[in-house]
């Protein structure tokens, strides 16, 4: 493909608000530092997009921005037609969003099968009181809770190690008790952090067929923030690079992956 006919198809456009995640125009600032600048870019429900950018670029800021850890300065972002900014930080579950962080946070003297409830909890009915009285409803729940909690387990192939503390386990198998959990509130949005940082060859390799396998069965939308750039193209349908806080490229991993200007970005870049 010809550098400039690269160049248009990954252009910065204006974004499509019906997308199931719609990021319009977000800044954010760190006191002299512009962390995000005019961000705009949407993920289609079901689609995998990854977010890439050399180190500092605003990656993880744009995922706590999604998250509601950060409040941005300017811009809004719609998810599932909501403005992200109405939620409080709690209630960013209940509305589909789920995600995973870089260094695998799960409760380490916890079992795995305790792990993944704990995920399947984020959005149970009836609360503390309920579960306090012993409710019948709150029996009910915790019935449905394990329910899913066992076949979350047996969907991500868990059954072995599902009563070992998880701080036992190797990485790579943490990890996937971490996709698991996350999956317990069957989000319509999963944030991944990083997922490929810590794992082999061959784990990466795993790790990508488990990412497609993951939104085939589950139809779920995937955004990914990825240095590994081979599984990034590998599972994207869509690639959005970020560079000083502002878009520098959107479009199909091909294109991106043959844009000048990510080009001229990675240059210096060892990653
Ligand atoms: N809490 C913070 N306080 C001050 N500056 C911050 C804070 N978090 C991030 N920054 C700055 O904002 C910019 C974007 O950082 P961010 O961590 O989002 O980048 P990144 O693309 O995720 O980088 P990496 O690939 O290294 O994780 C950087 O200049 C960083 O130093």
């Amino acid at each position: 493909m010809e550098l400039a006919e690269a160049r248009a198809e990954t252009e910065p456009r204006a974004v499509d608000r019906a997308a199931l995640l719609a990021v319009d125009g977000v800044t954010l600032r760190f006191g002299g530092v512009t962390a995000l600048q005019d961000v705009s870019f949407a993920v289609q429900a079901g689609a995998i997009c990854g977010l890439i950018g050399p180190n500092g670029a605003g990656k993880t800021t744009l995922f706590n921005c999604i998250s509601r850890l950060y409040d941005p300065h300017a811009g809004t972002i719609v998810f599932d037609g909501r403005r992200l900014a109405r939620f409080a930080r709690h209630e960013i579950a209940a509305l589909g969003i789920a995600r995973t962080f870089q260094n695998v946070a799960l409760f380490a003297t916890m079992t795995t099968r305790d792990n993944v409830r704990v995920g399947a909890h984020a959005l149970a009915r009836g609360g503390f009181l309920a579960n306090a009285l012993a409710l019948p409803f709150a029996a009910r729940e915790e019935r449905r809770l394990t329910e899913r909690a066992e076949a979350l387990i047996e969907e991500f192939r868990l059954g072995r190690v599902a009563d070992r503390p998880v701080g036992e386990l190797p990485f790579a198998l943490r990890k996937r008790v971490e996709l698991a959990r996350a999956l317990a509130i069957e989000p319509k949005l999963l944030l991944l952090d990083e997922p490929a940082a810590g794992l082999n060859h061959e784990e990466v390799d795993g790790l990508a067929d488990e990412i497609r396998a993951i939104r085939e069965r589950r139809g779920v939308a995937i955004l990914l923030v990825e240095h590994h750039m081979n599984l990034v193209m590998r599972v994207s349908d869509q690639v959005v690079a970020l560079e000083f806080g502002r878009v520098i490229a959107d479009g199909p991993p091909e294109a991106v992956r043959t844009d000048p200007e990510v080009a001229r970005a990675y240059l210096g870049s060892a990653r």
